[in-house]
Formats: structure tokens, sequence, C-alpha cells
């Protein structure tokens, strides 16, 4: 009897637990949904937070995922909305119809080139860590955005680089708040093609403002530091926005020559919000103009300097420049000893009058084939060459040409014979790249395949040396840039920067002065060098050939031609 009582209670009493267990497992069940489908709706991951600190009241709107595994995070202050800087993406557009770099409004996660300063997550939840890179700006301060859409104020070209200069002179302070201004133009080369006034002309225009170094070098000799280094050469976003700045860049000579900087600059600049690229621009000059002021500037002064101090074993110090001459290697010496070099690199012609590939072309394959970006190219041009509607084969000039050194006295196969013969001459360790390399710096071409290799090819801007202190080729770059149109005229009566010796990058020296320096020619003259270059008329002659063909390529790929052939 018992039993069937308490089994019936039994059931009883499992039956009345049955039905709210099914009512939680729903509940929970459909808590489950609701929390799937919100985890998916990209509105869940924004959460308003208002904060107080030292005074000022933030408000921000906090993105995030939700399994809060996000390391850094993006504060986009709410008053950056409410001035109205997420307008239309035409607002931003130029008389060609062209935005610059960055302009983009379908993400809040830039403001323009600049990104707001960010927050490690875990720091924005540690409190006690929290004040260390949060924003301190008060709200009216965001006024100052509001220039972007207004005429830039006709302030001079110099108080607004001057200004902007002071405001973004603390770069450790920059360092710690984090964010930063992105590069929109990258000046990649080519070296002593007039990189510094290419770079000191753009910077004239009122919407573009100056790193605080002409040079940085970060893709190719700092890459081991974090981006926020970089970034910290750049206007800060304060200063940036406040100046009506649509852009910022920065012009490394050392870029252009090497494959691996192409490809670093595409990788590492992808990966930032907008996925927008740097434009990349380069300028350059008369091969052997340029091959003659590398000749100057990167053995001829750095040498006398180095025996001036008497840094030279068994060559006294302070003696003069004519005294120290006959210790130095002339330009013919050079010339003759690489362009040697250079046919046995690129291509070479038997006794018999027949042409032979270079060793490069091989050399370049085993070195980069491995490399996805470069492998089709490759195997089209450096194995298959016969095609030349592919295009003639690649050559990494740096990494296949040179070679290293021979011995503690022969430091490249090229001056074997030059140095062994004339024990008495000097060249110093410092400059290996560019003496190496004199010839080989101005064939262009080369190494800018790499970059159209790299980079869509409407992203690329070459600019002829000569052309350079024509206001009309500034405006021309400046609106194929996306900036509003502007006459150079004046940034470029200022004169050439680093001309000659080392006088410096920031260093203008007048059109009349250049004049005065240079005979008294005419001032068209003086602006287009007309110097004689010192090697004798058959070896000028030889030359001229050896490049002509690299020229005429590069105008090919450029679609760009300029005086010289
Ligand atoms: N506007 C203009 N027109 C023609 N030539 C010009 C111009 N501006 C600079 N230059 C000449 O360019 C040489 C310096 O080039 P870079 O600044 O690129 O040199 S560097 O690689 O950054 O050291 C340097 O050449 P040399 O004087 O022959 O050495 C400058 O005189």
């Amino acid at each position: 009897m018992i039993f069937p009582f308490n089994k019936r209670t039994e059931v009883c009493r499992k039956s009345s637990l049955l039905v709210p267990s099914i009512l939680l497992t729903l509940v929970i069940l459909v808590l489950f949904i609701v929390s799937w489908v919100m985890e998916d709706s990209p509105m869940s991951s924004l959460n308003t937070i208002d904060e107080s600190h030292e005074g000022n009241k933030f408000e921000y709107e906090q993105h995030h995922d939700h399994n809060s595994v996000v390391d850094v995070q993006y504060i986009v202050p709410k008053a950056l909305l409410d001035v109205g800087v997420y307008k239309e993406d035409e607002d931003f557009e130029n008389e060609r119809g062209i935005k610059p770099t960055y302009w983009r409004f379908n993400s809040s996660l830039s403001w323009g080139p600049c990104l707001p300063p960010l927050t490690p997550i875990k720091q924005w939840e540690d409190r006690r860590n929290y004040t260390t890179s949060v924003n301190t700006e008060s709200t009216e301060d965001f006024e100052y955005l509001r220039p972007i859409f207004q005429q830039h104020p006709s302030t001079s070209i110099h108080s607004t680089v001057d200004q902007s200069r002071k405001d973004y002179k603390s770069r450790q302070q920059q360092l710690q708040r984090g964010g930063g201004c992105r590069p929109g133009f990258l000046i990649i080369g080519a070296g002593k093609c007039g990189t510094s006034s290419l770079y000191h002309y753009l910077v004239g225009h009122p919407r573009v403002l100056p790193a605080f170094e002409k040079q940085i070098h970060y893709f190719k000799y700092h890459l081991t530091k974090p981006l926020g280094w970089y970034y910290s050469f750049f206007p800060t976003p304060r200063s940036f926005l406040e100046h009506g700045g649509l852009m910022t860049g920065e012009a490394s000579p050392g870029y252009l020559p090497y494959p691996q900087v192409a490809k670093d600059v595409r990788r590492i600049m992808k990966q930032q919000p907008h996925h927008d690229l740097p434009k990349i621009i380069m300028v350059g000059r008369s091969p052997l103009e340029r091959m003659y002021s590398s000749y100057r500037y990167n053995y001829v002064y750095p040498t006398l300097e180095y025996l001036r101090k008497g840094r030279h074993r068994g060559i006294p110090k302070d003696l003069s420049d004519e005294e120290y001459e006959k210790y130095l290697f002339s330009l013919e010496d050079f010339v003759r000893s690489e362009l040697a070099q250079l046919k046995l690199c690129l291509n070479w012609v038997d006794r018999n009058n027949e042409l032979h590939k270079g060793f490069g072309a091989q050399m370049t394959f085993d070195q980069w084939n491995n490399q996805a970006e470069f492998r089709d190219a490759l195997m089209k041009r450096n194995q298959n060459s016969s095609d030349a509607k592919d295009g003639p084969p690649l050559i990494d000039l740096d990494g296949s040409c040179y070679g290293s050194k021979v011995s503690s006295t022969v430091l490249r196969p090229q001056w074997a014979e030059l140095q062994t013969q004339n024990p008495e001459k000097v060249i110093v360790d410092q400059n290996l790249h560019l003496t190496q390399a004199m010839i080989g710096r101005s064939l262009y071409t080369f190494p800018l395949e790499w970059w159209y290799l790299v980079f869509d090819q409407t992203d690329i801007f070459f600019v002829c040396t000569e052309e350079l202190s024509n206001p009309e080729t500034m405006r021309e770059l400046a609106l194929n840039l996306g900036l509003p149109s502007y006459n150079f005229s004046q940034v470029v009566d200022e004169g050439a920067y680093n001309v000659g010796g080392h006088r410096g990058y920031d260093k203008a020296t007048s059109w009349e002065e250049l004049q005065a320096e240079r005979g008294g020619a005419t001032l068209d003259a003086a602006k287009n060098q007309t110097n004689g270059i010192p090697i004798t008329p058959s070896l000028y002659e030889e030359l001229q050939e050896f490049v002509r063909p690299y020229n005429e390529r590069l105008f090919q790929l450029t679609g760009k031609r300029c005086q010289w052939q």
C-alpha cells in the first residue's frame, strides 16, 4: 500500500518539477538565442560610457567585441561625432573628384589619416591604469575639427608649418598618448634627385603638414620598433586637425632600392583601419647628374672629412683639400669599374657580338621566388624572358649585382683592380651601399618595377627633377593626390633644398645664390643644372648609351617622359 502511494506522490512531485524545469530550459534557450543574435549585431558592440576625469566630463562610444578579448580599443569621443566630422564622402573630393588618402567615413575608427588615442582594453577595465592613455581633451576642444570643412585660413605657409612643428615637438608625450596620424604620401627616392625639395614644396601646401623630420626610414631601418614610434614623427591628431590638415607624409630615399621595403609598406599600412595605403612618389633626375651628385655627397665630402680628422693611418690630418685629392678615386675610376660590373650583372656582349643574359636575373629569381607577391612575375620575366610583353627581367640591383667584401683591402669585387693598383687611395666603409652603386642608383626603373608589383599603378607618381621647380608640376601632383588646387610659386621661389655638400635637408639655397655659385648661369640653367660632369667624353658617351634603354623602360612604366633620354 505504501508503495503505490509513495509512487503516486513521487510521480506527482516529479511532474510538478517538470513544468518549471521545461520553462527554465526554454528561458535559457531564448536568452542564449538573443545573446547569440546580439553578438552578431554591430550595435551590440557600442557602449556609451560617461566618465569624469580631473573635473572634465567625457562621453565615449566604446567599440569592442563580446568576448572582451580585443586588446586594443578605439575610444571615439562622442563630441567628435557631434561637430559633424562624419559627413558625406564627397566633402573631401577635390575639383578632379579625387579624395586624399584615408578620408572616407564609413568607419568611425579614424579621423582622416589620424587614429584617435588607443586604449588597451585591459587598461580600460583596470581603473588604476586608466589615466595613462585616455584622452583628456574636453568636449569643446573638438571644435578645432571645424576648419576641415571650411576654407583653410590664409595664414602664411611658414607660420602654419612652424606652429604645427611646435605642437608636436614632444614626441615622447605623443608616444605615451597613443594615436597618431599616418602618412598620406611617401617620397621613396631617388636619393640625390631633389627629394628634399619635393618634400618641402609639398608641405608648403597649406593643407599638408610636415613630419617631424624629412626622412624617417621606418620601413628600412626601424621595423623592430612599434608603429606608434613611426606615427610619433607626424603631427598629433589634434594639431593635424586643428590646422585643417588633409595630409602629412615623409621622404626617405632609402625606401626605393629595396623590394622588401615595398612589401613591408603595403603589409603594415594595410593592417590599419581603412586599409588605405599611402601614395608613392618618386622623383628622378638625369642619371649622369644624379651619379655626379652622389659621387660628391656620398664619397668626396665624407672621405675628405674623414681624412681631415686624421682617421686614416698614414695620412696626416689638416692638409688642404688639394693635398688630399691624391688619396681620392676619381669619378672616372668608379664609373669604369661599376659599369663593367653592371654589364656582367645585367647583360654582356661577347667577342662575337652576341648578347648574354647577366647573372643578376637568376640570382634575383633565386632570392625572391619564395615570396608570393613576386613569384608570378619572376617566373614569367626571369625564367621565360623571351616573352617581352611581361616586361624585362626583374633585377634586385642592390641585392644581386655588387657582391660583398672580398678582403680587408678590396671592399667590393668591382674595385679589385682599382684598390690593388692604388693602395694609397681611400674608400671609407661608411657609405658603401651608395658608393658601390653610383650608376646603379640612377637606373630608376629596376627598383621601381618592384613597387609596381605591390602597389596599384594609380597610386604611384613619378616626377622629373628638372620640372620640380615649375609651380605647375607641384600643382598637378597635389591635385592628383586629392588636395585642393594651390599655386606653389611662392613655395618654389624659396629655392632648392639640400644643394651641393651637406647643407642639410631643410636648408633652402635661393635661386639667385645658386645662379651666382654656378658661374652666373641663367636662372633657368641654375634650376636645371648643366654643370660639366668630370669624365672623359668617350666614357660619357658609353654611359649615355648604357642608360638609354633603362630610361626608356622607366618612361614606359610610369607613363611620364623626362627631358633626359
Ligand atoms: N628644384 C630642384 N631642381 C633641381 N635640382 C634640385 C632641386 N632641388 C634640389 N635639387 C638638387 O637635388 C640634390 C639633392 O637631392 P636630395 O635632396 O634628394 O638628396 S638626399 O638623397 O636626400 O641627400 C642636390 O643636387 P647637387 O647640388 O647636385 O648635389 C640639389 O641641388
